[in-house]
């Protein structure tokens, strides 16, 4: 199955999953300079509730911890969507090194991580049922960049010795994703897919302009992850990332000036 290797890796994707070649794909390589203020655009309204936080798992292509949601305790609101999306999970990509990681670009800049909060919109049933909709899906992704250790994120790490290889899985209860976000929320937002197949064209993307510090010993800590199963030769999670895609005439918008 699709991952990130030379056989199986965002190359090949577009054999089995040829949406990969649409016209609203992502990441995207965001230009500041070609991307307009929309004085339109409100402020992000994130609320989340600790309480909802579920389990941490090794997915075989990242990690992510997920949420309750069956209630409207961690919600986005406002920002560039309307009505109320829930939050599903949160997740990673990175690099094998700290000069590469990201999936959005900021002028050909890449961090060595970003972070994907991946919410879900209330007007469908489910969130499968939202995935496969236009306006499903609004995942907000924020950059990280080395500097000071991240105290919140070294929560998330230290459960890292549970879920070292693919399929593994913990609880993972109490914590708050509002602690990984940037003081500031400024963001770019634009119209996109998910960047990990099935690649569905249903994700409002909203990418904050701040990024959050991780220290590289912190890096060093998520490369220590497996692709790979108990009992199967060990692959380190590493360059989990999809390359920019083409714009194809879509707007990128800023809340800020
Ligand atoms: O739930 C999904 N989560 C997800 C998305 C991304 S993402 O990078 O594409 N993203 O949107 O941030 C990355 C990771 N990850 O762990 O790396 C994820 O686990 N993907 C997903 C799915 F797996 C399906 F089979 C499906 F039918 C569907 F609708 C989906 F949306
Ligand atoms: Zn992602």
């Amino acid at each position: 199955s699709w991952g990130y290797a030379a056989d199986n890796g965002p190359d090949k994707w577009a054999d089995n999953f040829p949406i990969a070649n649409g016209p609203r794909q992502s990441p995207i390589d965001i230009l500041p300079g070609a991307s307009a203020y929309d004085a339109a655009l409100k402020p992000l309204k994130l609320k989340y509730d600790p309480s909802t936080c579920q389990e941490i798992l090794n997915n075989g292509h990242s990690f992510q911890v997920t949420f309750v949601d069956d209630n409207d305790k961690s919600t986005l609101k406002e920002g560039p969507i309307s009505g109320t999306y829930r939050l599903k999970q949160f997740h990673f990509h990175w690099g094998a090194s700290d000069d590469k990681g990201s999936e959005h670009t900021v002028a050909g800049t890449k961090y060595p991580a970003e972070l994907h909060l991946v919410h879900w919109n209330t007007k469908y049933p489910s969130f499968g049922d939202a995935a496969s909709k236009p306006d499903g899906l609004a995942v907000v992704g924020v950059f990280l960049k080395i500097g000071d250790a991240n105290a919140s994120l070294q929560k998330v790490l230290d459960s890292f010795g549970a879920i070292k290889a693919k399929g593994k899985q913990t609880t993972f209860a109490d914590f708050d994703p509002s602690t990984l976000l940037p003081g500031c929320l400024d963001y770019w937002t634009y119209d996109g897919s998910l960047t990990t197949p099935p690649l569905l064209e249903s994700v409002t993307w909203i990418v904050c302009k701040e990024p959050i510090s991780v220290s590289a010993e912190q890096m060093a800590k998520f490369r220590g992850l497996l692709f790979s199963a108990e009992g199967e030769a060990e692959c380190c999670m590493m360059d989990n990332y999809r390359p920019p895609q083409p714009l194809k005439g879509r707007a990128v918008r800023a809340s800020f000036k």
